[in-house]
């Protein structure tokens, strides 16, 4: 099966469980979800006019939207061409679920790595039986999708945007369906807002959640 890609980085996971943890990122191109504040709105149009050539898409600034089609072939061999370490691999977007995951999921994991899906929900997960997904609901986006049960309950970690109580209010009548009892909860402030990250906190630790901050924003880097 064929991806389309945006980039192709080696960096450290900057948020939610494995925050630390040296990573391979795949952003996938694509998503009609529509978040007011999302970090990576160059991801959201699959433009024809923005195709480029596999190559163009490894290691390169993937802030203008171009994108290219890789297989998990080519993005494995890509990988070691340049001499990338580490064996944590994490596929986010744009939105990775608008694609079938168990094919790219299944080939990481025979050469070796460990996967990480970022979504959002409102799609159907589908991936290999190992992969980590982390779903992240958007909850009355403009693009008006509706987070699944499935997604919920495929999860092994919910990392939810936060910046005031209505956003809180919101996932607990999303969550209160759900058995939690195999899942992580992450709390994660909207774009480094002091009061979201101070309402956060004090939500992390009444609860006994976990606060995922974007470290990556706060070192400056990919
Ligand atoms: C850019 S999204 C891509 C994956 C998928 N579309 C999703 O939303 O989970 C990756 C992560 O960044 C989070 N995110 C995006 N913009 C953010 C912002 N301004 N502040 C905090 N988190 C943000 C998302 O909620 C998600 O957890
Ligand atoms: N360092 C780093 N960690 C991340 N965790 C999730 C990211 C994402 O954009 O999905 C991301 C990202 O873009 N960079
Ligand atoms: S679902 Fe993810 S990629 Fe799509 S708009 Fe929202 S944060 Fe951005
Ligand atoms: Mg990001």
């Amino acid at each position: 099966m064929k991806y389309p890609v945006n980039e192709v980085f080696e960096t450290i996971q900057g948020e939610g469980v494995f925050t630390g943890v040296p990573a391979i990122f795949v952003r996938l191109q694509g998503c009609p979800v529509g978040c007011a504040w999302c970090d990576t709105k160059q991801t959201w149009e699959l433009l024809p006019a923005n195709k480029v050539s596999p190559e163009q898409v490894i290691r390169v600034d993937g802030s203008i939207g171009r994108w290219a089609e890789h297989t998990p072939q080519s993005l494995i061999a890509a990988f070691g061409a340049k001499g990338f370490t580490a064996r944590h691999l994490v596929i986010t977007g744009g939105e990775p679920c608008l694609y079938d995951l168990v094919d790219l999921t299944r080939a990481l994991h025979a050469a070796g790595y460990q996967t990480q899906i970022e979504t959002s929900g409102t799609f159907e997960v589908h991936c290999a039986d190992e992969t980590w997904v982390t779903v992240s609901p958007k909850i009355n986006m403009k693009g008006g999708y509706k987070v699944l049960t499935q997604a919920l309950e495929r999860a092994n970690e919910i990392k939810h945007p936060i910046a005031t109580e209505k956003h809180l209010d919101e996932l607990d009548a999303l969550l209160a369906p759900i058995d939690l009892s195999d899942k992580t909860i992450c709390l994660q402030p909207i774009s480094q807002k002091p009061r979201a990250t101070a309402l956060a906190m004090r939500v992390c630790i009444a609860r006994n959640w976990r606060l995922s901050i974007q470290t990556h924003k706060y070192l400056d880097i990919d």
